[in-house]
């Protein structure tokens, strides 16, 4: 069941690139056909010679043999080349694939697989497929049919030779049939180790400056130790396997060659055999030791291209928990926001959210407050889809988000949040996410209204030049320019619903300040929210919501809490102004 799916999924990749396989098939045939059909000329050639036939057709016999190895060489670099290409063309398309599905996959997903191990998956093991695809299309499907052909001829001169080396074929095939899943799961191993070992260090690279700033350095080197000792450990297990079966496979062939020659020097001496059919026998034999050792030579890099294929499955099962919805034709304009006794939890134990109902008009801002954890950032979360609620409704533009199709709900809402991401790309790249539709114009615009007027200008390649962490190879960007880029993005990306969550945490007063007028544009014609721990952010807020352990203590619109002395934003602002004095 699990070989058919396997199979089935390799044909998949394998069916677009049909005229390849096909002109493939068509080379191994021909080859198979040259290597099985020479030595059969070479054996009329000892039985002519022998015979006393004339030297002619000798000399057209050696011709032909020569003709035949020199066409068989030039068939295999053909089918060298073309298998080769037939690998990367089914692995691109294969990486391509993946990255795709890994990127539609569920945040908790994400937040479950380190970034190293999802390039492990992406990439290693599909380029050990590659092997799968060229070296079992030209080596072992070659060998089988070299083998096929062999036995075939061997019954038609001798059948008791036939039968001997059927038998002794069939006993190695079945060695290894009956080994193949134990070395495949020793080497499913040793790849996850390494899986591991690659995500480790992809957040240790990432996170470099934190560790050496915060002294974990020696304990981070204890945990690369042990990763990297583990990988070692499952990686030599999965080779010492693989040893010990070649030298088993080695001796089987060894012994099948001398009981082939005893038998061939037998029937010779009975008489039962030309000096040429004793040549076929020994040629054939040494024909079909070199495609059952290559099967099992070959048979290791199978193995460990069937565990990625594996992998490589599991990953593409996993199912997106975020289905799409068919809707798309959202109102034009600011969009209303509606939470309807909405629940959520990250755990199933821990609820996160609970019963949150908020109605925020057209063209209102919601201050949204609360202590750290009390589940803000999640509540933003829930409106981009990026996870689905356990019970109640969030409706967008009177739609429930569900109904509405991924793309159109996410392109319609704009979020700045503390951490930005910015791409190793152009300065144009990084803030139209490569669509280039958006004039140049705009963006130089926008950049001047979020205060980075004076950056732009200093741009060694203008809109071209490429950001990086490091200055040698293009601009780096402070905590606070990058948090202005990502307001660029929002004023260019031009949403209907605008979330600001901590936006300008990172920003010194002044630049607070002069990013304020462009905040009050941004919010002009649009719905808001506004995440913040600081009061002085909320103040052109309609309405406010605090949450408290993910449960909304407060929720009314702003002149009303401040009216009511008994309200707890008062309470707030009066905490604030004691702290202030
Ligand atoms: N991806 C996640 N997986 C599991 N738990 C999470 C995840 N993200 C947040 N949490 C937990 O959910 C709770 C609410 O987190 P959230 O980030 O929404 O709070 P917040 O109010 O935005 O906090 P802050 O003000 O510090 O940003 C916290 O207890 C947090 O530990």
């Amino acid at each position: 069941m699990v070989r058919m799916h396997t199979l089935s999924f390799v044909v998949r990749y394998l069916r677009p690139q049909w005229p390849t396989v096909a002109l493939l098939a068509a080379l191994l045939v021909c080859s198979v056909g040259i290597q099985v059909g020479n030595p059969e000329i070479l054996r009329s050639f000892i039985d002519s010679a022998t015979s006393g036939r004339s030297l002619s057709s000798l000399w057209i016999m050696a011709a032909l043999f020569l003709g035949m190895g020199l066409l068989n060489q030039g068939l295999t670099v053909v089918s060298a080349y073309v298998s080769s290409n037939l690998a990367w063309q089914t692995t691109n398309q294969m990486r391509l694939d993946l990255t795709s599905h890994c990127i539609h996959l569920d945040l908790s997903f994400h937040a479950a697989h380190a970034a190293g191990e999802l390039i492990e998956r992406t990439d290693e093991d599909v380029s050990s497929l590659s092997n799968l695809f060229s070296l079992f299309t030209l080596q072992i499907i070659m060998s089988l049919l070299v083998l096929i052909c062999v036995l075939a001829v061997l019954f038609h001169e001798e059948w008791r030779l036939g039968l001997a080396m059927s038998i002794y074929a069939s006993l190695c095939l079945f060695v290894i049939q009956s080994t193949r899943n134990t070395t495949s799961l020793a080497w499913k191993k040793a790849s996850q180790a390494k899986a591991n070992l690659h995500g480790f260090i992809g957040e240790y690279g990432s996170g470099v400056a934190d560790l050496r700033t915060s002294g974990a350095i020696a304990y981070s080197m204890r945990l690369f130790y042990d990763l990297r000792r583990m990988a070692f450990l499952k990686d030599w297990s999965a080779r010492r396997f693989s040893l010990w079966l070649s030298c088993g496979t080695d001796l089987l062939l060894i012994g099948g060659s001398v009981g082939a020659f005893l038998l061939a020097a037998a029937l010779f001496q009975m008489g039962t055999i030309t000096l040429g059919v004793v040549y076929l026998v020994v040629t054939y034999t040494q024909l079909l030791s070199t495609p059952l050792q290559t099967i099992m030579e070959q048979i290791d890099d199978l193995r460990q291209a069937r565990a990625s294929l594996e992998r490589i499955q599991e990953l593409f099962a996993i199912p997106p928990t975020i289905g799409d919805g068919l809707e798309h034709d959202l109102p034009g304009g600011a969009l209303s926001v509606q939470f309807t006794d909405v629940s959520f939890a990250y755990h199933p134990d821990v609820p996160t959210l609970q019963q949150i109902t908020l109605d925020i008009k057209p063209g209102e801002i919601l201050g949204l407050l609360g202590q750290t954890g009390s589940g803000k950032t999640t509540l933003a979360r829930l409106l981009f889809r990026l996870y689905e609620v356990d019970s109640g409704t969030i409706c967008v533009g009177g739609r429930p988000i569900q109904t509405l199709q991924l793309a159109a709900l996410r392109q319609r809402i704009g979020m700045v949040t503390q951490d930005v991401q910015l791409f190793h790309a152009s300065v144009r790249d990084n803030l139209t996410f490569f669509e280039t539709a958006i004039p140049d114009e705009q963006i130089v615009h926008v950049l001047s209204e979020v205060g980075l007027a004076d950056w732009y200008e200093a741009l060694p390649h203008g809109l071209d030049t490429v950001v990086t962490t490091t200055t040698s190879t293009g601009i780096g960007l402070s905590a606070g320019e990058a948090q202005l880029l990502a307001f660029a993005r929002v004023f260019l990306q031009n949403p209907s619903i605008v979330i600001l969550d901590e936006a300008s945490s990172r920003l010194d007063p002044a630049t607070e300040l002069f990013l304020d007028t462009a905040i009050k544009n941004l919010f002009v014609g649009r719905t808001g929210i506004i995440i913040a721990h600081r009061l002085a952010t909320i103040n052109r807020a309609d309405k406010i919501a605090i949450l408290r352990q993910g449960q909304m203590v407060e929720y009314d619109r702003r002149e009303n809490l401040l009216q009511d002395p008994t309200s707890q934003l008062n309470g707030l602002l009066q905490t604030g102004r004691q702290e202030q004095e």
